[in-house]
């Protein structure tokens, strides 16, 4: 069952560490089947070099496992809110890439400080509120997901795919879950530029907006795919 979207799954996957996204059995990818409404994400625990097609968990969108051995990923509610609220995204990424988590740690939003960042998010990459008022207990998987759909409220997630979790690290999410992982990768790339742009100069203004609206809108305006700004 859903052969074709294991394979696509398990390649994003394997891009993660390829990408030096992630260490050990850090991070997942998922992708969804909107026609049967069914998910399949990585296993929790197990490490990319021995994952394959086959160890792909498929879950509904309550999370309950209908195919696969074993366990899926322990952030598999956050993917699932995140594909009930987001209804155009095919894939959803998470990492602890090293500069992202860094921001996401700090509490911060990235800036949009230059046109690389400006191709891909539409403006600066919000960091969640604190989840410290968030019980620690089985809740917080559930709650990540909402507290992410929450930040994200008034910003089309299409024009902004990626966001970071306050103290834990990002999420990216795409039309398929290659596009979420480039996303991860460009999210991780402008992290790293905007922390050493402001060891350079920390005066450095955000990008103008004639210029954040020329560069993202070139390369998405015309896409059917990326919808209007809300
Ligand atoms: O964010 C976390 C842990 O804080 C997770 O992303 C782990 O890093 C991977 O968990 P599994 O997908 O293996 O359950």
């Amino acid at each position: 069952m859903l052969e074709n979207l294991k394979q696509s799954v398990l390649d994003a996957n394997l891009a993660l560490p390829k990408h030096n996204l992630v260490t050990f059995t850090w991070g997942n990818v998922s992708g969804i089947n909107r026609e049967r409404n069914l998910v399949v994400i990585k296993p929790s625990g197990v490490s990319y070099e021995e994952l394959s097609r086959d160890d792909m968990a498929v879950v509904d969108l309550e999370g309950d496992v209908v195919e696969g051995d074993l366990n899926p990923s322990s952030d598999t509610p956050t993917h699932i809110v995140l594909y009930k609220n987001f209804k155009e995204i095919g894939g959803v990424v998470h990492t602890h890439a090293p500069w992202s988590t860094s921001w996401a740690q700090a509490g911060k939003d990235i800036p949009a400080l230059g046109t690389t960042h400006a191709d891909y998010f539409y403006g600066g990459i919000p960091c969640t509120r604190s989840m410290k008022d968030i019980e620690i207990n089985g809740s917080y998987e559930h709650e990540t997901g909402n507290v992410i759909v929450e930040t994200l409220q008034d910003i089309n997630p299409l024009q902004m795919p990626g966001v970071l979790v306050n103290s834990h690290a990002p999420f990216t999410w795409g039309k398929d879950p290659s596009e979420a992982v480039h996303n991860a990768v460009v999210l991780e790339e402008v992290a790293k530029m905007a922390l050493q742009t402001y060891q350079l100069n920390p005066a450095i203004s955000d990008i103008d907006q004639a210029l954040l609206d020329k560069h993202y809108l070139r390369k998405h305006g015309s896409k059917a795919y990326y919808g209007q700004k809300k």
